[in-house]
């Protein structure tokens, strides 16, 4: 098969920033996306429905000219938000989920939740409307293997909230391990798993191997390879609980290429034509639509996009720049590290 044309795909995880870098990255998601959650860690966060209405204004008066690309708004849950407010901003279909950074999980994750009694109205109000919870899952006690912390935040804090909080809509965000997918598997459908494309392509051979690669650190860490050959098996499975979340999470170079970089991959440019090859690979190409297409709106209770995107094998291979020059500096876009030969025609 050398061409394929899909449901218009959504990112069900991405990070957009805000000023001269949400300007200069936004493009590159919307040239092939209909549709992203949009996560909320802002400095400061998006805490509250006026700030994810004055985020999401921010965001459109930002968008390329001739784009219909409609951001999905997520609040950052903190142990003092309102469950009201929650409430009033689903109400109105402003936001489509909250999320819960477990604090100091992540990159600007210093207002997350440290005691999650303190946010169990939030989510008890949740479950009641059937808003989703997305979940950045590692612990981040500094006693676990950072290696370690998806499958420990597992068994200790997620399947726990599950239990406590019965109707609570779940979504695994950006899930890295065999463990993430054992468990996606083994609940009902309140609980979906997104899966990154960088996740599907590399291992942590790639971040360390010859030599330190910044652009592949992202979080959580590239696994061992069964870990990356268990999510390919997922993602192209088909199975209405996986969908595509790009995690595309910005930072300018000189904040990765350092002592102490940040932890994020660029691939918004790219992610469908790397897809394409990936799902090529597994003999799934037909399972590339329910990924990145149809599965997300399901979970999320949205219709499947009415437009499409086709995707074209060549036999020369695809191109696309090294780096995007945004206003606040260049941002390398995540090497795959092979030839690919799809091309969106967008
Ligand atoms: N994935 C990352 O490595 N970084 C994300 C945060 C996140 O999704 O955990 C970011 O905001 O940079
Ligand atoms: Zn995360
Ligand atoms: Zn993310």
């Amino acid at each position: 098969m050398t061409r394929i044309t899909l449901p218009r795909p959504d990112d069900w995880h991405l990070h957009l920033r805000d000023g001269a870098m949400l300007s200069g990255v936004l493009p590159e998601t919307t040239r092939h996306f209909a549709r992203a959650i949009v996560m909320p860690n802002l400095v400061p966060p998006v805490v509250t429905g006026a700030e994810a209405a004055a985020y999401r204004d921010r965001i459109l008066v930002a968008m390329p000219e001739g784009a219909t690309f409609d951001p999905l708004m997520t609040l950052y849950l903190t142990e003092t938000t309102d469950p009201a407010d929650v409430a009033a901003a689903a109400a109105s279909g402003l936001v489509k989920a909250v999320k819960l950074y477990p604090a100091g999980a992540t990159t600007n994750s210093h207002s997350g939740v440290r005691d999650f009694d303190k946010v169990r109205g939030v989510l008890e109000k949740m479950a009641e409307i059937g808003l989703p919870l997305c979940v950045h899952g590692e612990v981040v006690d500094p006693a676990v293997d950072i290696f370690d912390r998806e499958a420990v935040f597992i068994e200790t804090v997620l399947d726990p909230i599950r239990r406590a909080t019965p109707g609570l809509r779940v979504v695994m965000e950006h899930i890295t391990t065999k463990d993430g997918v054992d468990y996606a598997r083994s609940q009902g459908d309140d609980l979906g798993a997104t899966i990154t494309t960088h996740h599907l392509i590399i291992n942590r051979n790639h971040i360390l191997v010859g030599g330190i690669k910044p652009h592949y650190y992202c979080l959580p860490v590239a696994k061992r390879e069964h870990h990356r050959l268990a999510l390919r098996a997922a993602a192209t499975s088909g199975e209405a609980r996986f969908f595509l979340g790009t995690d595309s999470a910005p930072h300018v170079d000189p904040l990765k290429e350092c002592a102490c970089g940040c932890a994020g991959c660029f691939t918004a440019t790219n992610t469908m034509s790397l897809l394409a090859h990936v799902f090529e690979e597994e003999g799934k190409l037909a399972n590339l639509a329910a990924f990145a297409s149809e599965n997300g709106p399901r979970f999320y209770r949205l219709p499947v996009n009415k437009e499409t995107l086709t995707l074209e094998k060549t036999a020369s291979a695809a191109t696309w720049p090294a780096k995007i020059e945004t206003g606040a500096g260049p941002v390398t876009v995540f090497d795959p590290g092979f030839p690919v030969f799809w091309h969106a025609i967008d």
